[in-house]
């Protein structure tokens, strides 16, 4: 795999390739992955083209790393503070590399506790990994939730096809309803439900479109939230275009329902998952 440093719309970004053609692009703002492309040219993730690259803002697509808080589930930065920090570059590895945010006086404007975070991208043919890495470097033990707020390009999300949570228990967060989830999703209106993930991947395709996404996650983050704010919502997020919504669909591997408690020294470890078939 090749690795170098390239310039994304002003902000610093590392880019890897595989010989067969593979792209990756991970910013080092918030250790976002803002692009991927398989070998066969195709772009899998959405980035706004009003996302706000300032070096501060959260940017709106790719793959936010939502960490030591999801959402407004506590007294934090919404979705915590890692996507609005520059992270650094620890690693490079065959296939993969991996930045780093540790605790320090930056981080404790935030959050009081000692911690080291770890954000690895591994690109392998037609699929990448995220995987998200957090250390207890203090001695009392911590709090938190995380999310990893994958944002999937789609030609419309209105003819999204998407499998496997069929049964699955869910909260929708527009209704404030909880049940199991009936038949396949459908999206057209703000969309926003937490599900108990399955133990098995999920599948993205649209009517019309070749190929097929798989999103697996692992088992330490048993949540799945499906997330596509609709035009009414989307009209509001001044960094999504008023047309954004019919081509994003997050799908964001989760551990929020409980707060994992982690004690000193303790590592938790949490990844997504996307492979492709074209
Ligand atoms: O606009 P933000 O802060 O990136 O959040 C986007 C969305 O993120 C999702 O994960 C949440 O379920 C939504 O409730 C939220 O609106």
């Amino acid at each position: 795999m090749s690795v170098r440093w390239i310039d994304f719309h002003g902000q610093p970004a590392m880019a890897l390739r595989l010989p067969h053609g593979d792209r990756a692009v991970v910013l080092q703002h918030g250790a976002q992955l803002v692009s991927w492309c398989s070998a066969d040219g195709v772009e899998h993730l959405y980035v706004s083209p009003r996302a706000m690259l300032d070096g501060q803002s959260a940017v709106r697509g790719g793959v936010p790393v939502c960490f030591p808080q999801f959402n407004q589930r506590g007294p934090l930065l919404k979705h915590g503070f890692a996507r609005h920090l520059p992270w650094r570059l620890r690693a490079v590895r065959d296939d993969a590399v991996t930045l780093g945010l540790a605790h320090g006086p930056v981080t404790a404007a935030f959050w009081p506790h000692a911690f080291d975070a770890q954000l690895t991208v591994q690109l392998t043919p037609n699929a990448v990994r995220a995987s998200l890495r957090a250390e207890n470097k203090g001695d009392v033990p911590w709090p938190f939730t995380t999310a990893l707020h994958t944002y999937l390009r789609m030609a419309d999300v209105r003819q999204a096809e998407l499998t496997g949570l069929e049964g699955a228990s869910q909260w929708d967060a527009v209704l404030d309803v909880h049940g199991v989830s009936q038949g396949a999703p459908r999206f057209g209106a703000e969309f926003d439900r937490v599900y108990q993930a399955p133990g098995g991947p999920l599948t993205l395709s649209e009517a019309g479109q070749p190929g097929r996404l798989a999103i697996s996650q692992s088992a330490s983050c048993p949540q799945t939230v499906v997330w596509n704010p609709g035009a009414t919502l989307c009209g509001r997020l001044a960094d999504l275009p008023a047309d954004g919504w019919q081509q994003m669909l997050c799908i964001e591997a989760g551990c929020i329902d409980e707060a994992v408690v982690l004690p000193p020294a303790a590592v938790w470890e949490g990844w997504q998952q996307l492979a492709w078939t074209a």
